[in-house]
């Protein structure tokens, strides 16, 4: 935590949203004027994806099937955490891309399944961004959630992440129905072990609920939409959490728990800006007085 250089980050399992949750905080970043560093989860994988193949075929050798990109060893967890520690500190760091498919690959001129370089952060800036699978994450070697100013969750019911899943890397990135299972079963302990815990440790929860039925996620042929789903948002510590105001602003929500509100699934970008805007500029005049 840093009162010059603070970080936040949203966390989210794969095909989650964590992406799609960017574009609102791009939103607000470009609107209140806030110059943000990002830093993409996926730039900390340990391999490039034929590395990662053959990682992973030898952990079979020795019995392991479950070695995934959930898991604390094929990330670098470490140094994400010493690029946060960094930037608390001094505000430097470095990041890199990790490219998935042909669009991106055209963007930044390397080949799909591969990094670009590491590039160091702008000497100047508001603050950072993190969006991935790891920013909340604690593990018997490394603490990356101690070092966030604020933590974001994005954690869609399972049946409704896998349909996300499925549906994006099909579509975008030229993956087989069979072979976003195999993925999804391989990612599952660690899943459960690395994954999940991260959502306690996180300051504000945001989970979307599907109304329509989702009970086989890999026959589904396209994804609940807005209006086809709540979201159910806990924050951690509702102290100062003005829910009068929420449920004045944000029409057909109400409250589920003392630290629970629930919005219908059109509501979540303004909901977002409604929630966020106020912490980010916290945040942001915390760092001028500074
Ligand atoms: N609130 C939402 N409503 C409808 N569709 C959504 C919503 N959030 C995400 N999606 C869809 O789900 C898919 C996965 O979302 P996204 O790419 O943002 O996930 P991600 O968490 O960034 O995944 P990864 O970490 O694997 O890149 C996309 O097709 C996206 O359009
Ligand atoms: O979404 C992911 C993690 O957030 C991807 O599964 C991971 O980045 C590996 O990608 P690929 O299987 O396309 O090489």
């Amino acid at each position: 935590m840093s009162k010059q250089h603070p970080i936040i980050s949203v966390t989210g399992s794969s095909g989650a949203g964590t992406s799609t949750v960017k574009h609102t905080f791009d939103q607000i970043f470009r609107r209140e004027g806030v110059d943000a560093v990002s830093v993409e989860g996926d730039a900390f994988h340990r391999h490039d994806r034929t590395a990662m193949k053959r990682a992973m075929a030898e952990a079979e050798t020795k019995g392991d099937a479950t070695f995934s990109h959930f898991g604390p060893d094929a990330n670098l967890l470490e140094e994400l955490a010493e690029t946060f520690r960094q930037y608390g500190e001094n505000g430097g760091g470095r990041s890199r891309h990790y490219v998935h498919d042909q669009e991106e690959a055209a963007f930044y001129g390397v080949p799909p399944g591969s990094f670009t370089d590491w590039e160091n952060f702008p000497a100047e800036s508001d603050l950072l961004f993190y969006e991935g699978l790891h920013g909340a994450v604690v593990t018997d070697r490394v603490d990356v959630a101690q070092h966030p100013d604020l933590k974001i969750g994005v954690v869609p019911v399972i049946n409704l992440e896998w349909i996300q899943k499925v549906q994006r890397d099909k579509v975008a990135r030229g993956y087989s129905t069979e072979a976003v299972m195999n993925t999804i079963l391989r990612r599952m302990p660690d899943y459960v072990r690395y994954i999940c815990p991260q959502f306690t440790e996180t300051d504000i929860n945001f989970q979307r609920v599907p109304t329509v039925d989702t009970s086989n996620p890999f026959v589904a042929r396209w994804i609940p939409t807005a209006d086809e789903s709540i979201v159910v948002i806990r924050f951690r510590n509702p102290r100062g959490i003005d829910f009068p105001y929420l449920l004045s602003m944000i029409h057909d929500s109400f409250m589920s728990r003392a630290n629970s509100i629930v919005i219908p699934g059109g509501k979540l970008d303004v909901a977002m800006q409604l929630i966020l805007t106020p912490m980010i500029l916290k945040l942001v005049e915390r760092k001028r007085r500074a």
